[in-house]
């Protein structure tokens, strides 16, 4: 097998005493969509944290193709190729879609006070933008405010962003939160498209619903009270009842995937 993209060895984190994780030992490795779940305050967001250089482990360490990325930050990683969704279009709504994907490419680039300007001017990031747009299907709306967006436009233009720097791995946190159910799928189907295109190798998805875990991931993490539970292919965290009541509670219907 390959050597893993992101690595973590019995990482650990306090909050004072307060024990967040324990004993994390995981590795993402290409072509993986790993899930990461578990009941509310599992301790899911506080090893992405970890996982994506914002947080330092008390414990353990924490690698990124290679290279000990503890406390690191969002961008050193996106550097290295990691990227994070981060909700920018809840940041700037009034920054049209354009706007928004080339803050990503910038981002990267250093030049993120001069976005405005080098849009207009500088014809491979305006290339760069529309060829992000259209894996994402946001090519008609390219020059409409972020606020003008529908739910799920906004989900595909926050993620967009963060495509905009060639990631290696990126980190999808709830990327369907907010949008009605009927719409969740098609989104996870064009995120997840859009990945394989972009030569995204591997995807960490944090997500509450279990039938979106079971539909894209190819592997689950499950956390509770900060220890990993289970780590097991999708199929057999899924087969397994006792996982499965104790990380999601329930096993969803079957035949409600497409
Ligand atoms: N900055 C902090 N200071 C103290 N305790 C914290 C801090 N951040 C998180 N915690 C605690 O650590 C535990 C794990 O929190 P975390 O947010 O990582 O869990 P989670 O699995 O993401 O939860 P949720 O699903 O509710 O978002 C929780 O008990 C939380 O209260």
């Amino acid at each position: 097998m390959s050597p893993p993209l992101l690595e973590t060895y019995r990482v650990g984190r306090r909050y004072g005493d307060f024990v967040a994780l324990r004993d994390v030992t995981l590795r993402v490795h290409p072509g993986e969509t790993v899930a990461i779940v578990g009941p509310n305050g599992a301790g899911k967001t506080t090893l992405v944290n970890v996982l994506t250089g914002l947080l330092r482990p008390s414990e353990g360490w924490v690698r990124f193709l290679g290279s000990d990325i503890a406390g690191a930050g969002p961008v050193r990683l996106a550097q290295l190729g990691m990227a994070r969704a981060f909700q920018l279009v809840q940041v700037f709504p009034e920054l049209t879609a354009a706007e928004t994907i080339a803050v990503g490419a910038l981002a990267q680039a250093g030049r993120g006070r001069r976005m405005l300007a080098s849009l207009g001017a500088d014809r491979a990031l305006r290339a760069r933008v529309e060829e992000v747009a259209a894996v994402f299907g946001l090519g008609p709306v390219l020059h409409r405010p972020a606020r003008e967006l529908s739910q799920g436009q906004k989900k595909l233009l926050d993620v967009a962003s963060a495509f905009a720097l060639r990631p290696t791995v990126i980190l999808l946190d709830e990327p369907t939160s907010g949008v009605a159910t009927a719409d969740k799928h098609g989104i996870m189907a064009t995120l997840t498209e859009a990945a394989r295109r972009a030569g995204v190798q591997a995807l960490l998805l944090v997500e509450h619903d279990i039938d979106l875990v079971e539909t894209y991931a190819t592997r689950v993490v499950g956390l509770r009270g900060g220890e990993v539970l289970a780590d097991l292919p999708v199929r057999a965290f899924f087969a397994d009842e006792e996982v499965t009541a104790a990380l999601v509670g329930r096993r969803p219907a079957r035949g409600a995937q497409g």
